[in-house]
């Protein structure tokens, strides 16, 4: 077979391939698996491409502590410009969400900015140089990917807002189940001043958790959500006050999510991979997630130690 006549093949086939990817998709739902990325090489994503430019913009980093309680604390840290995302923290960021993915007995996790604010979005000096739409479309679609891995990762993820989450920084907040903020805190979607709309994911993730009137009062408004507003609209899922001189923010929203962690690793596992394809399939496909997942939970170990505490009835 001549060289040209092989590339044509090839290339049909990779057509063909994709499409019935695009097909099994959308009859699928979203494929809920570890390290669920959006974008993969078979619909024309080169990561290595978008890796090497934003490995030019060096600058902060994210930080990650996996604890003995079972739940992660992750630091966005740039405090010297408001925890602004560079170029190799969002490739350090891909790298937390494949270190969380790992982590089996992780069950719950905060992601909180240094220095008393959350993240002030992109790093402008980075999106002024990949500002040409072939860049910034492979910037969206690698974080649209990592934060969808860490919005499915198999832990109870809070987003703990002290000063302000603007821009990128507040579709970050997006990417957790739940969002805590600290007196006087902001979320704002500044999108539309740089002339923008989301492009990490945030739009639909706000959709999901506010509802769309609110979702276009936040976007098209570009409102600031302060505790009561959140709270109102469901953006917030608490404010954090210090209970004593020594509290932190930090360690109120550590007690806040240990609420939901308390109990063995695999059954709070089981919990979230519950919630999060109720939350993301059509429901005979979340049935069957369901089936699956309660298969790995009944009659495990903390099943048949809760039945052996259960007094025998006569
Ligand atoms: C593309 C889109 C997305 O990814 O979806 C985006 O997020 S675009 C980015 C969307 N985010 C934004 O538009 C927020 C831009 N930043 C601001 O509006 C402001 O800095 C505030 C965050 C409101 C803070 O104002 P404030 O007056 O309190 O402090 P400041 O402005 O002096 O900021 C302190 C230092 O942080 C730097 N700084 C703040 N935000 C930054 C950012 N996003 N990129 C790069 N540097 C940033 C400032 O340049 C300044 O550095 P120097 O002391 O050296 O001057």
């Amino acid at each position: 077979m001549s060289y040209s006549l092989q590339m044509y093949c090839r290339m049909v086939l990779h057509r063909v391939g994709c499409h019935l990817l695009k097909k099994t998709h959308n009859a699928l739902g979203p494929p809920i698996r570890r390290g669920g990325a959006v974008y993969s090489g078979a619909c024309g994503f080169r990561e290595e491409e978008i890796r090497e430019k934003l490995q030019a913009f060096p600058g902060g980093s994210i930080n990650l502590v996996k604890q003995e309680s079972g739940i992660a604390l992750m630091t966005i840290n740039n405090p010297a410009r408001m925890n602004a995302f560079t170029g190799t923290m969002m490739l350090e960021l891909q790298d937390r969400v494949s270190q969380l993915e790992e982590w089996t007995e992780g069950k719950g996790l905060i992601v909180h900015g240094a220095a008393g604010t959350f993240c002030s979005g992109s790093d402008l000096n980075a999106v002024r140089a990949i500002s040409n739409p072939q860049d910034g479309m492979k910037m969206c679609m690698f974080m649209q990917n990592v934060l969808t891995r860490l919005l499915r990762l198999p832990l109870i993820s809070v987003a703990l807002v002290e000063g302000r989450a603007l821009g990128g920084g507040s579709e970050l907040t997006t990417a957790c189940d739940f969002r805590l903020m600290t007196e006087g805190s902001e979320i704002q979607f500044v999108h539309k001043h740089m002339g923008l709309v989301p492009g990490w994911g945030g739009a639909a993730r706000l959709v999901r958790i506010v509802g769309s009137q609110n979702a276009l009062k936040l976007l098209a408004g570009a409102r600031k959500v302060d505790t009561d507003y959140g709270e109102r609209i469901g953006l917030s899922d608490g404010t954090v006050t210090l209970q004593s001189a020594e509290s932190t923010a930090l360690g109120e929203a550590e007690k806040w999510v240990s609420a939901f962690t308390k109990g063995p690793a695999p059954v709070i596992r089981a919990v979230k991979k519950v919630v999060l394809s109720g939350r993301e399939l059509p429901l005979e496909d979340a049935l069957r997630t369901e089936k699956d997942v309660f298969g790995t939970v009944w009659g495990g170990p903390a099943n048949l130690e809760a039945l052996a505490r259960k007094p025998k009835h006569k």
